[in-house]
């Protein structure tokens, strides 16, 4: 096991949302490559809502894990963050996780979408990464390696947990006050970081605060310029201007139908869409049942 997968601590006790299941239909469960290490890439962020840019992030960081690395991806999430982040313009979670679902299923053969920080109290970006690592190394017990020779038995390896983000996410991370200097350890010296220039960020200052961790942060260049953003979608959307062709189609229906993104806060279209969006999928909560997380097992 590579010291990177490997802790000294005691196995951390997660809350799951209420009828929470790991996604992992689209996980490699198998290595291609026995010689590589395999990498598991989260997305976190607030997808509000879910643009092509998130969505060409993982396929920017397939081509450089390929080309410049020995990891071997076996799974890409989106992680759309909870409620309670409470940014100016985050929808309702289940929009939120119903747009990220339709852009991953319907426009990608390997991104899934873990509804597991955005069904519950905010979590921050560490622990989001330490229930990856649960769930894929724990209780899944990472990646099977093929066997090389005949008659050898089939190994397991422990998938790495990386984050990928735009370089904007970096800049906040030498911003005092933002992110904890335990967290950004565990974050940066124990996971990593791919990260996706984008434009207005100054990203090599924000790498020179992060020195220590440099081994751990790779810096990705976008060859073509793309700084769509999920706030330019809300404003195009307020503005009754098209956001067709910035967004997967799908989720372009899926705002029309439901009204989304009509004001500055959740509309009175958005309230009414996320209780029908809770209907749908026969798990309206009772007042107060929110706070019922269950305890986190495999
Ligand atoms: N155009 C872009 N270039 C590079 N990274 C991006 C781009 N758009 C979003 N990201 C990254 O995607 C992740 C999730 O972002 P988020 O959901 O906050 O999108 P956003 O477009 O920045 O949202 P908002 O405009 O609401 O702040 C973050 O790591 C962010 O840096
Ligand atoms: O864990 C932290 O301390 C922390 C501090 C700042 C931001 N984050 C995460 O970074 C993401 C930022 O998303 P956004 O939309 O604000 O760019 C979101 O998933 C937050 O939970 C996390």
């Amino acid at each position: 096991m590579s010291s990177e997968t490997t802790t000294s601590s005691p196995p951390p006790q997660f809350s799951n949302p209420p009828n929470y299941q790991f996604p992992a239909h689209r996980l490699s469960h198998v290595l291609r490559n026995p010689d590589k290490q395999p990498v598991v890439l989260v997305a976190c962020g607030s997808f509000s809502p879910i643009t092509y840019l998130h969505l060409r992030m993982f396929e920017m960081a397939k081509d450089y894990v390929r080309q410049n690395t020995d990891f071997e991806i076996v799974g890409g999430y989106l992680s759309p963050v909870s409620d309670q982040y409470k940014k100016p313009g985050l929808l309702n979670a289940h929009h939120r996780v119903n747009m990220c679902n339709l852009a991953a299923e319907q426009t990608s053969q390997w991104l899934m979408v873990d509804p597991w920080e955005a069904f519950q109290s905010y979590q921050r970006t560490a622990v989001v990464l330490d229930h990856f690592e649960h769930e894929i190394n724990t209780c899944l017990g990472g990646i099977a390696v093929p066997s090389t020779s005949p008659g050898e038995p089939e190994t397991r390896r422990p998938a790495r947990i990386m984050l990928l983000a735009g370089s904007d996410l970096i800049a906040t991370m030498s911003e005092p006050g933002v992110w904890s200097e335990p967290d950004l350890d565990h974050i940066l010296g124990r996971y990593g970081v791919l990260i996706i220039e984008r434009a207005g960020a100054d990203v090599d200052q924000a790498v020179d605060t992060l020195a220590r961790w440099r081994h751990n942060i790779h810096l990705i260049h976008q060859l073509v310029q793309n700084d769509v953003s999920s706030t330019k979608v809300r404003l195009f959307l307020r503005r009754g201007l098209s956001v067709r062709y910035l967004l997967p189609a799908p989720v372009v229906d899926y705002i029309e139908q439901h009204g989304l993104y009509m004001d500055d806060g959740p509309s009175p279209h958005s309230a009414a869409g996320a209780v029908q969006a809770e209907r749908e999928k026969g798990k309206e909560k009772e007042p107060g049942a929110s706070s019922s997380a269950a305890a986190g097992g495999c």
